[in-house]
Parts: structure tokens; sequence; C-alpha cells
């Protein structure tokens, strides 16, 4: 299973490229960073990846990808079902039992730092815990294709630490995780790096492009 980005860009109708000449292939077990200046594309190339959008230039070519999972800045969930409900209806979906599927929840929080908050409902959650449930969930769902957009958009930076954590733990044999940030420390705990370039800042850079060429990047 792979994603494939080949010399891909786009712009939307009447408006400059946002991005142009990404490449790269992207596979389970990494997570990847996807940085850029407010307004490079971000949110634009997460919504290539999951096929919404389709680019102007190059081709995205998704190998055996067949399931999209998504986490927003804004954690969402049912207000009076528990941290461990969240995540157990995950493995119901794929017709676990509900004592594995619990089982299975309450292990799933414990790897993303949660363990404690298994039976607090959603609603008691701090705004860093939603966050961190939100990709427990997402991951629990195993989707071949995780996308997180902006994870601490809304966290202050202590908070921030512990998603970013959180972040580390997503890593996933069997899901390609893609993360939008601005947050370097969330680049940080990414495993690789995609970063977007706007055209003009590019043609201000020629020789280290010319470098990354050198070396065949
Ligand atoms: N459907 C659309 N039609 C036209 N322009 C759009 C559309 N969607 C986004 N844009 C524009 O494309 C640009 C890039 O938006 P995008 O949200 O992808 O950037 P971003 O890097 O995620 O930004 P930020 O970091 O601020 O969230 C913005 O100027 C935005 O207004």
């Amino acid at each position: 299973m792979r994603v494939e980005l080949d010399d891909l860009g786009h712009a939307f109708p009447d408006s400059p490229a946002l991005f142009e000449q990404v490449s790269d292939t992207l596979e389970p077990g990494e997570v990847y960073s996807l940085t850029g200046p407010s307004g490079s594309g971000k949110s634009t190339l997460l919504a290539i990846l999951a096929g919404s959008i389709r680019p102007t230039s190059g081709a995205v070519r998704r190998v055996g990808v067949e399931t999209v999972g998504w986490v927003f800045q804004n954690p969402f969930g049912v207000p009076g079902r528990t941290a461990a409900d969240h995540v157990a209806l995950a493995f119901l979906a794929r017709g676990v039992d509900p004592d594995a599927a619990d089982a299975a929840a309450r292990a799933t929080l414990e790897r993303f730092g949660l363990a404690s908050r298994a039976g607090t409902p959603f609603r008691a959650l701090s705004g860093g815990e939603a966050q961190r449930l939100m990709l427990a969930r997402g991951i629990a769902a195993e989707p071949d294709l995780l996308l997180v957009d902006e994870p601490t958009a809304q966290l202050d930076a202590r908070t921030a630490v512990d998603v970013n954590d959180a972040i580390r733990a997503a890593s996933s044999p069997t899901t390609i995780v893609v993360v939008a940030t601005h947050d370097v420390r969330t680049r940080d705990a990414c495993t690789r790096h995609i970063d977007l370039v706007t055209p003009s800042s590019r043609a201000e850079s020629t020789p280290s492009i010319e470098r990354r060429r050198e070396d065949g990047r």
C-alpha cells in the first residue's frame, strides 16, 4: 500500500499556483508532517490525498488505499459517551465483539496516554485530552490513510506537548498518517516531512532547489 505523489501542483481557478513539484511516496508506518506558510495549500493537499480535490498538475496514485480517516482541529464527540466508548465503536464497527472491543479500546487509550480517562464522558475531557482521543479513535478505525489537519491549532503550548506525544504514538504498520501543521514541535513528532513551498519563494531559493535535484530528491 502506498500513495505516490508525482510532480503534484494545484491552483484554484483564477488564482496563482498554491504549490507545485511535490513528489514523494507515502507509506504505512511513517507519520508525515505537511508544513508550509499559511495559505500554502496544506488543507488543499490533504483533500487531494483524500481524493476530494483533483490536482491541476501532476498525479496522485493511491495504491491499495481504500479507506481514509480524518482528524480535525476541533475535537468532536458525543458529550455523554465515555472516552472508551468513542474508541470501542471503531472496533465494534469492524465486527469485533463487545468485550474484545472494550479491551482493545482501553489498550488504545493507554497508548495515547488516556488510560485514566477511559470512563470519563467526552464533555468532561480537556481540549488536549479530547484531541488525543480523536487521534486514538482515528488510529483504532485502522484506515489505510489517516489525515490530521492542524491538531494543535486550538491548544496552548503545554497541552500541545501531550498531543504531539500522541502524534508519535499514531505510527501504525497498517496506516499512512499525514499531519498538516504550523507547529514546529508537531513537525518534530513526525517521522518524515513534506514542506510546501509557494512558487514565488521557490524562485527566490533556486540554489537550494538545484541542490535537492542533484541529490535526486
Ligand atoms: N475551494 C476553493 N476555491 C478557491 N480557493 C480556495 C478553495 N479552497 C481554498 N482556497 C484558497 O487556497 C489557499 C490555500 O488554502 P489552504 O486552506 O489549503 O491553505 P493552508 O496552507 O491549509 O492554510 P492555513 O495554514 O492558513 O490553514 C487559500 O488562499 C484559500 O483561500
